[in-house]
């Protein structure tokens, strides 16, 4: 099959670091007392937050989407970051900690987020793709994920990662997400790095000691760029482009993918000294 020449790749390795930023990096994600929204052409993503402070904060739906209710032709994932909270979906309460994640499906008229107390607030960070059908809302808690261990203290890329929304747990149109910690001593995550032309990926990095940050490789494998991401920014990766980073510290963060399959082992290996000679 011929792959149609995408200009982007091209543009995205001359662009100036500023012009980079702004095509994919999400600076402001997290708002306090708001919910926000960003959409993405690349396969209809829509990466948001909400950190609720005062009363629960209604999840609107942007003209954009031109839709009575957000989740009327979509599905969406909830990770949530921060404090103690609640997400109430068509009157369905959900008691959600740390950590704990909500798969809301296509057809759920209203969705609200509330904290627990605004000192320690909760910070829902929200993917949502487009569903060709309605599977159901359920939740996810920390302590059902297993956890599975990569990479060593060796060559610094010992992580842990925790698959939540996923085809072995339950089906869903095509969302997949879930949060990967790196261990204190390693910095490096996705390592070996990959693209995968069937998803693109969404990075929010969250976790860090105070001051830390993560050089993110990003772009073609051939004309890789680098971006410094801080606590609670995320990075849009288009099919075509590698996702990793170096941290100055430990870190996690929450990956999440749409697109035309779900197969998460469907990578296309990239040869990690193309990541090094970017450095
Ligand atoms: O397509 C999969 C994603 O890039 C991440 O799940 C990889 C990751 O968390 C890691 O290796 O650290
Ligand atoms: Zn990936």
């Amino acid at each position: 099959m011929k792959l149609q020449h995408n200009p982007l790749v091209r543009l995205t390795a001359t662009m100036t670091p500023a012009e980079l930023r702004r095509c994919y990096v999400l600076e402001n994600l997290f708002q306090s007392g708001r919910v926000v929204l960003n959409y993405w052409e690349t396969d209809r993503t829509v990466v948001g937050s909400a950190v609720p402070t005062g009363r629960a904060l209604p999840l609107h739906v942007p003209d954009e989407l031109r839709a009575q209710h957000f989740n009327d032709r979509r599905e969406l994932g909830i990770i949530n970051l921060g404090g103690p909270g609640r997400i109430t979906v068509d009157g369905r309460r959900f008691t959600m900690g740390h950590l704990d994640s909500l798969y809301v499906g296509r057809g759920a008229k209203r969705v609200s987020f509330a904290s627990r107390s605004a000192k320690v607030p909760a910070r829902f960070y929200l993917l949502s793709y487009p569903a060709h059908t309605a599977y159901p809302t359920r939740q996810i808690k920390r302590t059902e994920l297993a956890p599975r261990v990569l990479g060593t203290d060796e060559q610094q890329n010992h992580r842990i990662l925790h698959q939540v929304i996923h085809a072995g747990r339950f089906p869903t149109c095509q969302l997949v997400m879930g949060f990967t910690v790196v261990q204190p001593g390693s910095k490096w995550n996705t390592m070996p790095p990959h693209t995968h032309l069937r998803r693109s990926e969404v990075y929010c990095y969250y976790g860090f000691p105070r001051g830390g940050d993560v050089k993110h490789f990003h772009g073609h494998p051939s004309r890789i760029r680098t971006l410094r991401l801080k606590e609670g920014q995320a990075v849009l990766s288009p099919p075509w482009s590698v996702h990793s980073g170096e941290g100055s510290t430990h870190y996690s963060f929450v990956w999440g993918m749409g697109g035309e399959n779900q197969d998460y082992a469907d990578m296309d290996p990239v040869d990690p000294k193309l990541i090094y000679r970017a450095r």
